[in-house]
């Protein structure tokens, strides 16, 4: 549905020129819900211009939908539904209004663009609000009338771009329920750019890491915890020579990437915590080390990202 090779896009600006893409590669099979991740200005939004034919590459090639981004750029818009991140709707038209121009630009006849606005309607659960300005609506409410929009002419791929920035965190996970909602029911490919991990963790099925106009990742989220995080255990002991004995035998574990302490506290990242911590404490036990507590954290995307590029990337997102 969506394949890039080596997309790069460089802009000239007054101080020099940026290179926002550098060289992207991407392959999104039919019916895939994939979040692409990144920290602001990763590249994550010049990408996806480019994908959506809104900005030419400086060089590299995609096809989306079955159709060349730059050579064919109508027949890829014909094909994708494309919900940028500012508002898509003017203040003072009505709800309703707003569906039924974005259907009659799509060349849909009166009738099917007014039975279309009203199955998304109530697929969004803005069918009480059809006849209010937009201007009215909740944030919540205005990014699903967005959606509602991108969808109008039922594309067969949705591009989201930062769907929930700016939403309060119940508006936000009632934005989740609706696209996943949705994907359940159409099928369609998402797109989705975030930069929110829980979103990715949630709603994708694979996600793609950016960072610095690179892809550093791409793979489902469990695999990516697993393979490039992995888990925290992290035990406290009676005092600081028994932390570098448990440290010492914590490191002699199958699959132990990490054993450190910190005073009385040892933590081991490692394949599998779970399976491995009764290893850990029956082990401790046999040396005569009298384990105090003991706790497995399961890895985050953040920590994913952190173990590729040595920076958080919930701080890197916040500043
Ligand atoms: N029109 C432009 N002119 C000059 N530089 C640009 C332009 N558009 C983007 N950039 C630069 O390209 C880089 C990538 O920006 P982009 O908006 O693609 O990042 P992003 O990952 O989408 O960030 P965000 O999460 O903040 O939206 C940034 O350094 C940005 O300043």
């Amino acid at each position: 549905m969506i394949a890039a090779r080596d997309l790069t896009r460089t802009f000239k600006t007054k101080t020099g020129t940026v290179e926002a893409v550098r060289g992207l590669s991407l392959d999104v099979a039919e019916g895939e819900l994939v979040a692409f991740l990144g920290p602001n200005g990763a590249g994550k939004s010049t990408s996806v211009r480019m994908l959506t034919t809104l900005l030419p590459p400086t060089s590299g090639s995609a096809r989306v939908g079955g159709h060349d981004v730059v050579r064919d750029p109508a027949a890829v818009r014909r094909q994708i539904g494309y919900v940028g991140q500012g508002t898509g709707s003017g203040p003072y038209h009505r709800v309703r209004d707003e569906l039924m121009t974005q259907g009659r630009a799509q060349r849909m006849s009166a009738a099917s663009a007014r039975n279309r606005a009203d199955e998304l309607l109530a697929m969004l659960e803005l069918d009480g609000l059809a006849d209010r300005d937009c201007a009215s609506l909740s944030g919540g409410q205005k990014r699903r009338l967005d959606v509602a929009l991108g969808l109008m002419h039922t594309p067969r791929i949705l591009f989201l771009d930062e769907p929930s920035t700016g939403l309060d965190p119940h508006s936000r996970a009632n934005l989740w329920e609706h696209i996943t909602r949705l994907r359940k029911q159409s099928g369609m490919t998402i797109f989705l750019t975030t930069h929110y991990l829980e979103e990715a963790d949630t709603m994708a099925e694979r996600v793609l890491i950016m960072d610095h106009g690179v892809m550093i990742a791409d793979d489902t989220p469990e695999k990516l915890k697993a393979h490039l995080a992995g888990d925290t255990l992290r035990i406290t002991v009676n005092d600081d020579a028994q932390a570098g004995r448990a440290a010492e035998l914590a490191r002699a574990l199958p699959d132990v990437r990490e054993a450190r302490c910190e005073g009385r506290a040892v933590s081991v990242t490692l394949r599998d915590g779970e399976a491995m911590l009764p290893e850990l404490i029956r082990r401790l036990h046999r040396a005569d080390i009298e384990v105090v507590s003991a706790t497995v954290k399961r890895p985050t995307l953040d920590d994913v990202f952190l173990g590729l590029t040595g920076r958080s990337l919930r701080e890197t997102a916040a500043s």
